[in-house]
């Protein structure tokens, strides 16, 4: 059996908690019955000995597992992991619904991908990385009463993401602790109708309006101080003509959404001014969770 999830950028500048879009980098797991239980890693996290034992795709897979068959069981897994760990790409989001599809799997029961995005709900409380996790494209989702409601939208080939990952993880927990308790109502305002336009353009397929659109006064200003060579790559990025250029996640990911035909040359650039950086050119995913039965 081969499940696997793609990468997400979520928030996309002001739908902080809400806006989410699924990305061509994926995670990937085998995994079959066994005397014994076993991990193998390849890729990201590969040489990370906390990931050898119950990590978090481990132990949630457990807890689903145990719950439909009231059975204990091993099995052997084997990870092939290409979302880098705490880089803002919802690597958590896609172990959470990797684990919880796994042991729907080995459970033998099928269930719909708005089923497995709800529980995913239980481990990560907000809906803006799980819901593209699952569902692939752009997603604008939010939580009533436990259950993630949401719209997708299937994202075009001429489009691209250009993301610039810095060599320092940062943890969502953490990086939500330096979010202000309040916000003004102008700054309320501001981040509501930046948002309405966002998703707007998303849906219209209006891209020249995002550089406008996606501006945000909730959360990375703040998040970005504690690495400001992102101010000087999200400047990069627009010099060099991208749509739009936003924090990813919590960071400390800096995606840009470009025209395909510009990617290269906005890649190169950014390239060539962050050397330490990771800069890679990457294809929309619209596919969301893929089980290979
Ligand atoms: N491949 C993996 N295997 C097991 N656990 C993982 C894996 N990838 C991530 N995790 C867990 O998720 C944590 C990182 O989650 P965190 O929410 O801080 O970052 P992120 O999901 O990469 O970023 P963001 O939510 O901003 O997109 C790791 O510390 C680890 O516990
Ligand atoms: N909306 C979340 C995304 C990261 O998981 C945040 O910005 O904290």
């Amino acid at each position: 059996m081969t499940i696997s999830v793609p990468a997400t950028s979520a928030n996309l500048g002001p739908g902080f908690d809400s806006l989410g879009l699924a990305v061509d980098l994926r995670n990937i797991v085998e995994f079959h019955q066994s005397k014994f239980f076993s991990v193998c890693i390849k890729g990201e996290g590969e040489n990370n000995p906390r990931l050898k034992g119950n990590n978090l795709f481990v132990s949630i897979f457990n807890e689903h597992y145990d719950r439909l068959t009231k059975k204990k069981q091993n099995f052997k897994f084997t990870f092939y992991n290409q979302i880098p760990m705490s880089r803002g790409l919802g690597s958590s989001s896609a172990v959470i619904v990797s684990a919880i599809a796994s042991a729907h799997e080995a459970a033998g029961i099928r269930v719909s991908k708005r089923r497995i995005l709800n529980h995913a709900l239980v481990y990560e409380s907000h809906p803006d990385n799980i819901t593209p996790a699952v569902m692939g494209g752009f997603n604008a989702a939010t939580v009533e009463k436990n259950k993630v409601f949401s719209q997708k939208k299937h994202l075009p080939n001429y489009i691209k993401a250009v993301v610039v990952i810095p060599n320092k993880p940062i943890s969502t927990a953490k990086a939500r602790t330096l979010l202000p308790k309040s916000y003004s109502k102008e700054n309320a305002i501001y981040n509501l109708s930046h948002t309405a336009l966002s998703v707007a353009a998303f849906f219209n397929e209006d891209w020249e309006i995002l550089k406008l659109a996606s501006q945000d006064r909730f959360h990375q200003k703040a998040r970005m101080k504690s690495l400001p060579e992102l101010f000087s790559v999200q400047k990069i990025a627009y010099e060099s003509g991208a749509l739009m250029s936003t924090l990813s996640g919590s960071g400390s990911t800096f995606f840009s959404m470009v025209y395909d035909e510009d990617s290269a040359v906005i890649a190169s650039k950014l390239k060539q001014k962050f050397p330490d950086f990771i800069v890679k050119e990457l294809d929309f995913d619209n596919d969301g969770l893929i089980i290979e039965r």
